[in-house]
């Protein structure tokens, strides 16, 4: 396994094609799917030579919360599907390489018992945030949070971006609707009495509006992030709703498809929030230059989705920590390749768009 594009590979040949196409697809025609990646690559960068330094710093602080590189792994439901111990290998994984995980909501292992898997690999500073589907019942939502909160996620992350669910055609195809007999939205439980954590108890709200993050706000003391605001009017009003960072997402291309690619958006999001927030992105990152690249444009950090559930498909708990060290390899390389000795000298001029003969101002085309 010496690049993601391996794990991936890899994953197709080892599991069911159902649950490779639910891992792979996006909604409608895969647009925004291939948007995201395509993005990275029409991006140069441009390094910088002779500035000396022996060693290179990537660890950051993100909310509160310490990491040992900018890469977060971003939410992603049924580890199970791919993995016998699903949730708690991945945790184990990044607690290991002192990675931020941020658990989804639909994680096939309780929060509290993925917080133990964490700590036992990572020590008492494993770091997890737990992703949130507001519900439109406050009261199990409010569960919900007090179960992260006791498991001692750190962050927040809502994803804004599902009011209905995206239309993955893959899916319809497929036929796959459910999880597999044994497997459960374990933090889902005994919300209501008899609750057995079916996928379906999800309710994807088209209700949902601002008045709910500032009830969020409210009831728990948590940083609160937002996932899934592509809007730079919905980026200033999230600053003015006291949410503490968003996550600049279009859900790796699987809700609305023909939005732009994250990185697309992230000089406008960037300049939106003016400093007073961090902005991460996630979406398409596959290499240590993509990773390089939305730094250079502005992101406090990446997250990475469905290589995190391919190379758990491909090697368990061991395939995520190889999938990590590789992409930490990979980005430690590009900073000293750019003259780089910290994520601080990763600046919007060492990035330009892919040449073309217009920027001979149509001398050359
Ligand atoms: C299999 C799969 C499951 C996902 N589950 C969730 C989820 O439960 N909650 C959520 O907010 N986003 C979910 N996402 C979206 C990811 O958090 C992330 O935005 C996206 O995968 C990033 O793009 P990438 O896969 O190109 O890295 C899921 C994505 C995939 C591929
Ligand atoms: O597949 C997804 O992208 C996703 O967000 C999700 C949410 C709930 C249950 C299963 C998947």
């Amino acid at each position: 396994m010496l690049t993601v594009h391996d794990f991936e590979t890899a994953a197709r040949a080892k599991l069911d094609p159902v649950f490779a196409d639910f891992i792979a697809g996006g909604a409608r025609d895969e647009i925004t799917v291939r948007a995201n990646e395509t993005a990275f690559g029409a991006l140069r960068l441009l390094p910088r030579a002779l500035r000396g330094s022996a060693a290179r710093e990537l660890g950051t602080t993100l909310l509160g919360s310490r990491a040992s590189m900018p890469i977060l792994l971003s939410p992603t439901a049924f580890h199970k599907l791919v993995d016998p111990e699903g949730e708690s290998a991945t945790a184990r994984a990044a607690a290991a390489t002192g990675t931020i995980m941020i658990v989804s909501m639909a994680s096939t292992v309780a929060v509290g018992e993925i917080a133990d898997a964490a700590r036992a690999a990572g020590g008492p500073t494993a770091q997890l945030w737990f992703q949130l589907y507001i519900q439109p019942d406050l009261e199990i939502t409010e569960t919900l949070v007090r179960r992260a909160t006791d498991a001692g996620c750190t962050a927040l992350v809502v994803t804004v971006d599902s009011p209905v669910l995206g239309a993955n055609e893959r899916n319809r195809r497929n036929g796959f609707h459910d999880l597999p007999a044994g497997l459960r939205c374990e933090n889902l439980r005994d919300l209501r009495d008899g609750e057995s954590g079916h996928v379906r108890q999800i309710v994807m709200s088209p209700e949902l509006n601002w008045g709910h993050i500032d009830w969020l706000r409210e009831i728990t003391s948590l940083p609160i992030l937002l996932k899934g605001v592509l809007h730079p009017e919905d980026a200033r009003l999230a600053v003015r709703h006291g949410v503490d960072g968003l996550l600049l997402s279009n859900h790796g291309g699987r809700q609305l498809d023909t939005v732009p690619a994250t990185l697309e958006l992230l000089p406008e999001i960037t300049a939106a929030v003016a400093g007073r927030i961090p902005v991460l992105l996630d979406g398409g990152v596959r290499r240590g230059t993509d990773v390089v690249k939305a730094l250079a444009l502005g992101a406090a950090a990446v997250g990475i989705g469905r290589p995190v559930m391919w190379a758990l498909a491909e090697g368990g708990e061991k395939g995520v920590r190889r999938l990590l060290e590789l992409l930490r390899e990979e980005l430690d390389d590009t900073l000293a390749l750019c003259g780089a000795s910290g994520l601080n000298d990763l600046t919007p001029d060492l990035v330009r768009p892919a040449w073309s003969g217009r920027l001979f101002g149509g001398a050359v085309s």
